[in-house]
């Protein structure tokens, strides 16, 4: 048998033998033969069969029907009901600390202002230069806004960013740390409890973006005492384009003062009464009107992930992208295709990056074929697998396109 064949037949092993595969049938699109291989749903998860019924049951019967009356009868509480049942089966979190809203980079902002302001007097912010643009921008602005300075955690950490190059790097002038949990191109995994306990020991607060963790492993905020945490819906929660984000708020930190007041987070904003009161516990990091439409289908991917159960996502997610990596090295190295993550599982996320010059031009070529991943400057091809609707065979069918298209270059 060549190599490729022993590929093509582990990869069809892998899948028969995989307990999570049937969920694939549950998405859109699973079976739209245009589409030989989806390696991106860390930055668009595809939409869940149950969510058209969903949007539809929304717009036909409450909207349709219950018109505006629709908001007292479930509207208004849906950013923190969701944000509860993201808070149980995603999150690690206890009611009332989770809420949906705004995008991750507003959110993000709220939550970096509310932790500078509850820590005055300090001037410092540690940020990691290898964060998503968004992560950089916002502190870049804040540090101008507010007159502080930025610390930076330059690359390379190792692979990433450890507790040791935080705890070196933090001191008793720093308000604020934020880092990602998973980054966005390597895919590292930063360990949330020692980076948060080394931070904590020099008195500052840790603000988490979780957009490429939340769904796809488990995290537990409360126990990892975690301050503050945000992240996006529509990749491994499967909420669709634009769908609004979600924040994490501790109890103990919900006294914080955010930016933007609105009449949503204000006590009675029914009473439009003057002077903003912030409402009490995790509403008061709410602002304007929730966006029901853009959040009604994460309530799917929620509860499937529920059904699977996150141990067995990650389970699949590691075997997944065990796969990829074993699958690169055998058919790409020879073309001077390098991993760019971390080949630990322990210190991955659930994508792989693979570096090589010519991958921009490839990935023009790849998605005129239906083979979809993402491309990553500067020469980055990033495999986003999400577990419960990737195959091991669409791996194996997106690396084989990948070197046919090297074989051309
Ligand atoms: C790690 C990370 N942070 C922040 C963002 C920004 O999210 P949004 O565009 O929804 O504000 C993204 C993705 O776009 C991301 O991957
Ligand atoms: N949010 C996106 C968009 O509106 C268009 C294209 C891609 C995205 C993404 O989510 C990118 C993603 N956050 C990333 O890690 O690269």
């Amino acid at each position: 048998m060549t190599a490729d064949a022993q590929l093509a037949d582990r990869a069809r092993t892998l899948d028969a033998t995989d307990p999570l595969a049937a969920y694939r049938s549950r998405f859109v699109g699973h079976d739209d033969e245009s589409v030989t291989a989806y390696l991106d749903g860390n930055s668009l998860g595809r939409p869940l069969a149950a969510s058209v019924d969903r949007v539809r049951d929304l717009m036909l019967q409450q909207w349709g029907g219950r018109l505006i009356r629709a908001w007292d009868e479930g509207w208004l509480a849906l950013p923190e009901r969701i944000g509860d049942e993201l808070g149980r089966v995603v999150l690690g979190a206890a009611p009332g600390q989770c809420v949906v809203a705004d995008s991750t980079t507003v959110l993000l902002y709220k939550l970096a202002r509310a932790a500078i302001a509850a820590r005055p007097g300090r001037r410092r912010i540690l940020v990691d230069r290898d964060n998503f643009p968004s992560d950089r921008f916002i502190v870049e602005g804040i540090a101008a806004e507010c007159g502080l300075e930025l610390d930076w955690l330059e690359p390379p950490h190792a692979g990433g960013v450890t507790a040791e190059a935080v705890r070196a790097a933090v001191g008793p002038d720093t308000a604020l740390v934020l880092l990602s949990h998973v980054a966005y191109r390597s895919g590292y995994l930063a360990d949330i409890p020692s980076i948060t306990t080394a931070a904590h020991d020099a008195g500052a607060l840790v603000l988490w973006d979780l957009c490429h963790s939340a769904g796809v492993l488990p995290v537990e905020l409360d126990a990892w005492g975690v301050d503050l945490a945000a992240g996006c819906s529509y990749k491994y929660l499967n909420g669709g384009p634009g769908a609004p984000a979600w924040a994490y708020v501790r109890t103990e930190h919900q006294h914080f003062q955010q930016p933007i007041q609105g009449w949503l987070g204000s006590t009675e904003p029914f009473e439009m009464g003057q002077g903003y009161q912030p409402a009490g516990g995790i509403r008061r990091f709410a602002s304007g009107t929730p966006p029901i439409l853009g959040m009604t289908a994460i309530q799917d991917m929620i509860a499937l992930i529920d059904e699977a159960g996150l141990a067995a996502v990650r389970d699949k997610s590691v075997a997944l992208t065990e796969f990829a990596i074993e699958a690169v090295q055998a058919a790409l190295a020879d073309f001077g295709v390098a991993i760019a993550s971390p080949l630990d599982a322990a210190e991955r996320g659930g994508h792989v990056t693979i570096d090589h010059p010519a991958f921009k031009h490839v990935t023009v070529r790849l998605w005129e074929q239906g083979v979809i991943p993402d491309f990553r400057e500067p020469d980055g091809i990033r495999l986003g697998l999400s577990p419960l609707s990737t195959s091991f065979a669409e791996v194996w069918r997106g690396i084989a396109a990948i070197r046919a298209e090297l074989e051309r270059a």
